[in-house]
């Protein structure tokens, strides 16, 4: 289970995280929303470690993450982060191998099981043919789905992820969540696309300008007036089996720059 207590987060001309509070219950899978700029990149840094609150604490299995030795903490969480980049030249599989990194006894060398489940991985996210491709001539989506198979050997306790979905086609971005909600860790997951989230989350956390300003299942948090409210966007909202299915209008106004035309 992650906690996330009372979390806030400064520079010194505005306040990014104000006060921020929510739980990841073990097992489940929660999408942290909201507008550009709201802090979801953010608050994933703080609860990774990579950036220290203002105020509050974050913990994992009832421990703070704060006082978690480094390699304790790189081994219980996995980060796929927004742009996933690397400068060396590592094939897919080498890539998928540093999953393995934060359990191994020797720093050198991945023993056979390493390898089995590396492979394993690539498979699970569909690109069992591509272990020995360089990581350059990958597209985006298939980086993507590398740094997940990645996340994934690492058997973490918490996954971590930022807009996991972003540069996928649509067949994927439905596998990639499934995958995650099957795998059964424990998952925060920053979404922009609102469907997704209904259609996978247990929870969403919806933070607007810092603040959590809804929490809870998609279905009651996923409403018209919060849409408008938070996103400023006329949306219309169907069920679908008890998840919201959102439909968009176009604004009622031109957007800046192209009125009368
Ligand atoms: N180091 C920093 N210095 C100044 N401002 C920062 C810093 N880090 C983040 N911000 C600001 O904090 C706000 C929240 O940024 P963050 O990246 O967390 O938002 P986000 O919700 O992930 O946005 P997006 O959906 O666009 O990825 C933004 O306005 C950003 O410009």
């Amino acid at each position: 289970m992650l906690e996330i207590s009372d979390v806030s987060w400064a520079v010194p001309a505005a306040r990014i995280l104000d006060a921020v509070t929510c739980t990841v219950p073990a097992g489940s899978l929660v999408g942290l929303l909201g507008p550009n700029g709201s802090g979801k990149t953010t608050l994933l840094r703080v609860v990774a470690g990579l950036v220290r609150p203002r105020t509050g604490q974050v913990s994992i299995g009832g421990e703070t993450v704060a006082d978690l030795p480094r390699a304790v903490a790189a081994r219980r969480m996995a980060v796929l982060a927004q742009y996933a980049e690397t400068d060396l030249d590592l094939t897919a599989l080498e890539v998928v191998l540093l999953g393995r990194t934060p359990h191994r006894r020797s720093r050198w060398s991945d023993s056979d099981a390493d390898h089995t489940a590396a492979l394993a991985a690539l498979d699970r996210v569909d690109l069992s043919g591509y272990a020995q491709r360089k990581w350059h001539t990958l597209s985006g989506g298939e980086r993507q789905r590398v740094q997940l198979a990645r996340a994934l050997t690492q058997e973490p306790e918490l996954l971590l992820l930022d807009e996991p979905t972003n540069h996928l086609d649509i067949g994927h971005q439905l596998q990639l969540l499934h995958l995650v909600r099957r795998a059964g860790i424990t998952t925060l997951a920053a979404l922009h696309d609102l469907n997704l989230a209904a259609m996978f989350c247990d929870t969403v956390v919806v933070l607007q300008a810092g603040r959590v300003v809804a929490t809870g299942p998609p279905h009651a948090v996923l409403t018209a007036r919060l849409l408008a409210e938070v996103y400023g966007v006329d949306a219309r909202i169907d069920d679908h089996d008890g998840r919201p299915v959102i439909s968009y209008r176009p604004p009622a106004t031109p957007p800046p720059g192209t009125a009368g035309e």
